[in-house]
């Protein structure tokens, strides 16, 4: 399918404009490649990986998670990020961002051309354990020197950009509810490093619109301005869209989101899926929010790529657009 049906179940969308307090535009952090793929059991063709990051980008996502630079014995399924990302790096106006995990991993990313890189920091020590193989402090001391040198140039144009994550924001596996306190202290120690944005991770999808409204205003308070805040939501208890919807009337205008709703951390028992990028559109559409994808485009890229993975799309936009088309 390509298009979009024109007039969708329940009528026409009503032509909205953003409800006071929300923002007119949303910038999508797509994750579906990196995020997305990580977790896949069987290995994906780099070529079909290329393919999938163009026909995102085809689709108006500007923002494009291609890869991680992490040890190939941790993430496998993203073991030829140096075959991938040559493969990517020229598509024109989109910012194709990658994580790394310490110096080594901004070095071959840097290698490549690469010009914006992610840290992944853990609210808690359980899960900075299990993905880093460090405690909270010693990964925060590993990341120091990978944004000092992605800062290290004179020329503005010269900065590499630095995401930090920041996983477990809400709840972990192994440890429970999350203090915010304790969320609040590694947000303002990512930042201190230097990073230029940080994104707040609901890692095994347990948040709650009233947990997402504390975690801002917590850190509102502490200072952190809300221009530097991302969101990235998972869909366990299907809140991912409530969550994000709270964090948008809190000011957030950038949202992570998987095409296809792929996903999950393999790190992180119990990580299921990410919200969905169809499902955010839909809505954003709906609140009259601008985020430049095109909806058919982009479903169409996410039924291909199930088609690849050979299981169906998890998303309910997929899903009911796919039907519609039937
Ligand atoms: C950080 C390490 C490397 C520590 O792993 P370690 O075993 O402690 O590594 P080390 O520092 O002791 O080094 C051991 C060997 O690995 C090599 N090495 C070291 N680093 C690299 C590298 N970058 N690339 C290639 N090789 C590397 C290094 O050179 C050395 O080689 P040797 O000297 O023995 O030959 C490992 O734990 C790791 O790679 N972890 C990555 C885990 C991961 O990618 N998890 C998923 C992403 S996080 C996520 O999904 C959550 C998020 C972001 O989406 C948000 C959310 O939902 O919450």
């Amino acid at each position: 399918m390509t298009a979009e049906p024109s007039n969708p179940p329940g009528g026409p969308l009503p032509m909205v404009v953003p409800a006071d307090g929300l923002p007119p535009r949303v910038r999508i952090h797509e994750v579906g490649a990196r995020d997305g793929l990580q977790n896949e059991k069987a290995t994906v063709p780099t070529e079909v990986k290329a393919e999938f990051v163009h026909r995102l980008a085809e689709a108006g996502l500007t923002t494009i998670e291609a890869t991680s630079f992490v040890h190939p014995k941790w993430v496998p399924q993203l073991a030829d990020a140096e075959q991938l990302f040559p493969r990517v790096r020229d598509l024109e106006g989109v910012d194709l961002p990658v994580l790394v995990p310490n110096a080594r991993g901004l070095d071959r990313a840097l290698a490549l051309g690469a010009r914006r890189v992610a840290v992944f920091a853990s609210a808690t020590e359980s899960f900075a354990k299990a993905n880093l193989n460090r405690t909270v402090d010693e990964a925060l001391a590993m990341f120091e020197p990978v944004v000092a040198r992605a800062k290290e140039s004179e020329a503005p144009d010269d900065l590499v950009h630095v995401r930090g994550y920041l996983s477990m924001c809400f709840g972990d596996p192994w440890e429970g509810p999350v203090p915010v306190p304790q969320v609040v202290r590694v947000c303002k120690a990512l930042l201190d490093l230097g990073c230029d944005e940080l994104s707040l991770g609901d890692t095994i999808g347990v948040a709650t619109p009233g947990h997402v409204e504390t975690l801002l205003r917590a850190l509102n308070d502490e200072g952190v301005p809300t221009n530097l805040l991302a969101v990235h939501f998972h869909d366990t208890y299907g809140q991912a869209l409530a969550n994000t919807l709270a964090a948008l009337r809190h000011g957030v205008s950038t949202v992570d989101a998987s095409a296809g709703g792929l996903g999950g951390c393999p790190y992180a028992k119990s990580a299921t899926g990410n919200l969905a990028t169809e499902d955010l559109v839909w809505m954003l559409r709906g609140l009259g929010i601008e985020t430049g994808v095109d909806l058919g485009r982009l479903t169409a890229t996410s039924v291909w790529m199930a088609g690849q993975l050979g299981r169906p799309s998890p998303s309910r936009t997929v899903r009911a657009l796919s039907h519609q088309e039937q």
